[in-house]
């Protein structure tokens, strides 16, 4: 299993999200990006709802600049609400295009009801409660997809037409923003709460890490049945 060591804190929170996090990072469409075997249309339908799905976590990051008690925090949401709206979407942007779905067809798709349900969760989150739930709720996200991207990429024999989409994620820029978002959920968690393992806070935090995981095993079941 790829291991890259993003925190402390995501260590302890992905060890807790026990068999979800396997059924997340081992999703039969993860399977398929890597050996090539995931129908075009499927990740076509995929790329189109995920395009939906990042304006909206754009959203829950800004909810974080908002949210933000130090510099650090601020600097990083900040950041990554402008990797996610002026780089991010790019990728899906130009795939897109190339098969004739143009932005603004992106832009106003109808939203699968697991997309809705997995942002709305997130931002949510960020709503009700303080900086640790929201980033508990976004970390999944961020770096499941980091762990995902390392070990496709580290299959040599597969032969994908996926391989854009698996190097982005596995790209050494990407891994360096895992380890900052982990870092920061450290420096967040001692700020706020000193040891998670034995605060009260604990399965609450918990709870929205694995929740945000499972609407992630959710959002590539979606994705494998386009309507
Ligand atoms: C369903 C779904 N989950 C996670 C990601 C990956 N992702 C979303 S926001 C973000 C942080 C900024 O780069 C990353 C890595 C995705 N694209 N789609």
């Amino acid at each position: 299993m790829s291991m890259a060591d993003y925190g402390k804190t995501f260590g302890l929170l992905r060890t807790g999200a026990g068999q979800t996090w396997t059924d997340y990072t081992y999703h039969a469409f993860v399977e398929g990006l890597k050996d090539g075997s995931l129908p075009r249309e499927s990740f076509l339908h995929y790329l189109v709802q995920d395009y939906v799905f990042l304006v909206h976590f754009a959203r829950a990051w800004s909810l974080g600049v908002v949210k933000s008690e130090t510099q650090q925090e601020m600097r990083v949401c900040a950041q990554t609400v402008d990797a996610l709206v002026n780089h991010e979407m790019s990728l899906h942007v130009k795939t897109c295009a190339a098969a004739g779905i143009d932005e603004s067809a992106l832009f106003n798709a109808a939203e699968a009801d697991a997309n809705l349900a997995y942002t709305r969760y997130v931002l949510d989150a960020g709503v009700q409660g303080d900086f640790i739930d929201l980033i508990a709720a976004l970390a999944p996200c961020v770096m499941g997809y980091g762990e995902i991207g390392v070990r496709l990429a580290s299959d040599k024999s597969a032969d994908t037409p996926y391989a854009e989409w698996i190097a982005t994620y596995a790209d050494p820029d990407y891994q360096a923003v895992c380890a900052t978002v982990g870092e920061m959920l450290d420096d967040a968690v001692a700020r706020r709460i000193g040891d998670l393992k034995i605060s009260p806070r604990r399965a609450a935090v918990q709870a929205r890490f694995t929740k945000a995981t499972a609407l992630e095993v959710g959002f590539w079941q979606m994705g494998l049945s386009p309507q």
